[in-house]
């Protein structure tokens, strides 16, 4: 689990998360979503130690991340996967070159342990036989996938994905979805996830964190969605008329 404790968070006078607590849990797909500069990313940033708060708290479990020395944070980041905003793939690299970069960054594994463990990723992400391709010659989503491959490769205990269904279609987007929920469910891993795709709000939102304005606004489920009253909750989820007559329709349904 990773909790966070009253953070807040400033870039010179402006105020940009103010007084966040909150918790992301282990085992679930935890979201994190609101409008365009409701502090996402920097939310995000701040789990993953790339920024520091003003003030305020990262716990990873039992572990208050901004209380520990450089080497222990190493230690931790070394169990968290990414998986970057489009992709982010080395393009000189080949596809396994790129799952295996972690690999050779961090671990003391042998090349042919290193293949092997490249290999059952890219089985996990049904990509199997796709070592030599270099990224620009597979699709976006095989890219995507790439990037999860990436990701878990060093067994991560925490997952973070900025944005990732960022440039594709729905079918690609909830292949990618399931993808992630599944991995998440298998290694019982604490996933947390930026992002704007209402389809993943409704179909993975184990734990949906709802910022507006720098302040966490409403947290819930995706089945508690339809049935919340929160308006700011209300006029994010359903913000185009198409929504709304869904959304009318579903609760008129039962
Ligand atoms: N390094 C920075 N210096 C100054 N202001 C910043 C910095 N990073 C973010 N901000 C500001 O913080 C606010 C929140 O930005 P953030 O990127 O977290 O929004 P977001 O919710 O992720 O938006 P989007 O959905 O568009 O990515 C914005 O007003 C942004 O300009």
């Amino acid at each position: 689990m990773i909790r966070t404790e009253d953070i807040f968070k400033s870039f010179d006078e402006t105020e940009v998360l103010k007084g966040i607590t909150t918790e992301f849990y282990k085992g679930k797909t935890n979201l994190i979503i609101g409008r365009s500069g409701a502090g996402k990313t920097v939310l995000l940033k701040l789990l993953v130690g790339l920024l520091e708060p003003t003030s305020g708290k990262v716990w990873y479990d039992d572990t208050d991340f901004f209380a520990l020395d450089r080497k222990q944070m190493r230690n931790i980041r070394m169990e968290v996967g990414m998986l970057f905003q489009a992709s982010a793939l080395f393009d000189s690299m080949t596809v396994e070159e790129n799952i295996r970069f972690p690999l050779d960054m961090f671990s003391t594994l042998t090349l042919k342990e290193k293949r092997q463990q490249v290999d059952k990723c890219l089985e996990r992400v049904n990509l199997e036989g796709a070592n030599a391709n270099f990224p620009s010659e597979i699709s976006g989503g095989m890219q995507k996938r790439v990037g999860i491959a990436r990701a878990i490769v060093l067994d991560p205990k925490y997952l973070f994905c900025d944005e990732p269904n960022s440039g594709l279609d729905p079918k690609t987007s909830i292949v990618i979805d399931e993808l992630i929920r599944d991995i998440t469910i298998e290694k019982n891993i604490t996933t947390i996830i930026n992002t704007h795709d209402m389809n993943s709000v409704m179909e993975i939102g184990d734990n949906i964190v709802l910022l507006y304005q720098g302040k966490l606004a409403w947290r819930g489920t995706n089945e508690d969605v339809l049935e919340s009253d929160n308006a700011t909750l209300q006029d994010f989820i359903f913000a185009s008329p198409f929504l709304q007559r869904l959304r009318d329709a579903a609760l008129k349904r039962g």
